[in-house]
């Protein structure tokens, strides 16, 4: 246990300075490819038991059992955990109570070592066990896990102990004649509610540790699809030195979590990713509960996307035809900031399409184990029978052709092929519905219509995370940017919309998107700190009168 009152050292300090996790290769020879795939080996030889951290220990929720399978090879265990009920948030948010005025009473920099701790550990010895865990549990290739479950998890660690800092050390700037002003940052008052979802590790690790940096405690429900890599972030973060009940961990559906979390007087603050619809859900029941807290909770969500390409016709046509293969298949296309509508020049599709779809049909899919390939399979039975049916429609729908792609097949893994979907409609509701998967909808325009085009695509979706421009002619750019200013929170130019670095480009969206606080920024740090402005008066006055009354 932590004592309640703790002393810090006297110092300013400076902490390593935060830097990117450079990516490794996994090439044939090299031994980080050798370490993975023993790694991998390891895990998938017998289901592990996920169990709860709740207070420190770890214990079978009360629930029925569930399991967590390779999407690739759905009948191959790799884990079981038991649903969380009621009981166990009881328990974990008591823990969370618990734990909270030890862990707010430690000094900052104490705070930040375990986090700093755990960068390196992730960067060392745990890098391969997370890595694997996230190919075999969510379907990622070993260059996409290592994005995700190794580097912008280390990235996340490290950068936001510097912008807590900074957020520390934001204090007024003037102090009037015998004043000493200042700003006590402190953590919210009860538990933050961290959910997250199953496609990034990354996320899911950096929900629930970036309002404990700040000093908070946190109720922790990830996704049931991302629970095995969610647990050895557990274990690795215990490794690192997190106390006992800072972070608590139920796994399973979350219905009966929230049953007990967003009805509790002390839920402080949600820090949510997922889909829109969830986030929708959950705020409305804060909403509901509102005068049952004992402040008013903040709500921080990251949430869906249709995020688009938009290529003008002085695109080079080769530029386009990488970010629309990287930009919408990586991963399955299952990324927040995938590209799954792309608006292209007739003159420049007609240099490029053809060399697409041949790309796109080409593309190897398959179980991840196998390094050769590029994509794996979407992550369960309902996401591929959400995919299968968007391409039943599409065949049947007048304006929608399927051009590349289109088969689906769950026999040993939920497979959807990378599938390109010509729209002549850019109306239909291709272009605006997430299905988060690996549909790509291609709306080929007169090169005339440019300026109409980019008008209709600002708003075609109710969504604005992440678009993109491919364009040589700057007044095309400048113009493409200006007009899309509010439609999407991450914008690129020349590029695909995925791949965020944290310090680099602060990640989130707004409109039906998201609260757009920025993961990885001080921006979102800010939300879980509730500030105390403490004025100190050096010596104070001992005479009520005003001057004007002598
Ligand atoms: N904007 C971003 O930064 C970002 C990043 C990643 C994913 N996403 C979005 O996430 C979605 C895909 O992720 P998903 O399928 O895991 O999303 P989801 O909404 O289905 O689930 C997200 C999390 O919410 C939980 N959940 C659902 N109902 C709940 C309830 N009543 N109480 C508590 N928890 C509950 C789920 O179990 C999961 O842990 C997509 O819409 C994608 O765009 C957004
Ligand atoms: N930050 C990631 C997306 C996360 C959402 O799924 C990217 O920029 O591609």
């Amino acid at each position: 246990m932590i004592r309640a009152t703790m002393q810090g050292m006297d110092a300013i300090t400076h902490p390593p300075a935060p830097i990117n996790e450079p990516n490794l290769t996994y090439a044939p020879g090299s031994p980080e490819r050798e370490a993975l795939l023993a790694e991998i080996d390891t895990q998938q030889r017998r289901p592990r038991a996920l169990r709860a951290h709740i207070g420190g220990r770890r214990r079978n929720g009360g629930g029925e059992e569930r399991t967590v399978v390779q999407p690739h090879d759905h009948q191959h265990v790799l884990g079981t955990f038991r649903n969380a009920t009621t009981k166990d948030a009881e328990a974990a948010i008591k823990a969370a109570s618990a734990a909270a005025p030890g862990w707010r009473a430690l000094p900052y920099d104490e705070r930040a070592a375990v986090l700093l701790r755990a960068a390196e550990l992730l960067a060392g010895p745990w890098r391969q066990r997370l890595n694997a865990a996230t190919m075999l549990g969510q379907s990622k290739t070993a260059f996409q896990a290592e994005i995700d479950a190794a580097c912008e998890l280390i990235d996340f660690w490290r950068f936001n102990v510097h912008y807590g800092r900074q957020i520390l050390a934001e204090q007024p700037i003037a102090n009037s004649a015998g004043i000493w002003n200042r700003t006590d940052h402190r953590p919210l008052e009860g538990f933050v509610y961290a959910i997250t979802p199953f496609n990034f590790s990354a996320i899911a690790g950096n929900l629930p540790t970036a309002p404990a940096l700040m000093g908070n405690t946190v109720l922790w429900k990830p996704s049931s699809s991302q629970q095995l890599a969610a647990s050895l972030t557990m274990e690795l973060l215990e490794e690192a030195g997190l106390p006992p009940g800072v972070i608590n961990m139920l796994p399973g559906d979350g219905i009966a979590v929230s049953e007990v979390a967003l009805a509790h007087p002390d839920l402080a603050g949600i820090h949510f990713t997922g889909s829109t619809g969830t986030f929708h859900g959950l705020w409305r029941e804060v909403g509901a509960n509102i005068a049952g807290y004992r402040g008013y909770p903040r709500i921080v969500g990251e949430t869906g996307g249709k995020d688009f390409v938009i290529a003008h016709p002085s695109a080079d046509p080769d530029v386009v035809r990488v970010a629309l293969l990287r930009g919408a298949f990586e991963y399955q296309g299952q990324k927040c900031s995938a590209a799954s509508r792309a608006y292209i020049a007739r003159s420049v599709w007609e240099q490029m399409g053809e060399q697409l779809l041949a790309d796109v049909d080409a593309l190897p899919m398959g179980d991840v184990r196998d390094l050769a390939n590029f994509m794996g399979a979407v992550i369960d039975e309902r996401a591929f029978a959400t995919h299968k049916a968007a391409i039943r429609r599409a065949r049947r729908t007048r304006s929608l052709q399927v051009v590349a792609g289109g088969q689906c097949d769950d026999s040993v893994g939920w497979f959807v092929r990378p599938t390109v979907v010509l729209g002549s409609d850019p109306r239909d509701a291709m272009f605006s519905t997430e299905y988060f998967g690996p549909i790509l909808v291609v709306h080929v325009y007169d090169d005339a219509q440019f300026e109409k085009v980019v008008r209709q695509a600002e708003s075609a979706a109710p969504y604005a995370l992440t678009g993109a421009v491919i364009a040589r002619d700057r007044a095309a750019i400048t113009w493409a940017s200006e007009e899309l200013r509010f439609a999407a929170g991450n914008f690129y130019v020349n590029d695909k919309p995925t791949g965020a670095v944290v310090g680099q480009q602060p990640f989130g969206g707004g409109r039906a998107s998201g609260t757009n606080d920025k993961a990885g920024a001080a921006s979102n740090l800010l939300r879980w700190t509730s500030p105390r402005s403490i004025k100190e008066t050096l010596v104070p006055p001992t005479d009520h009168r005003y001057p004007h009354m002598e």
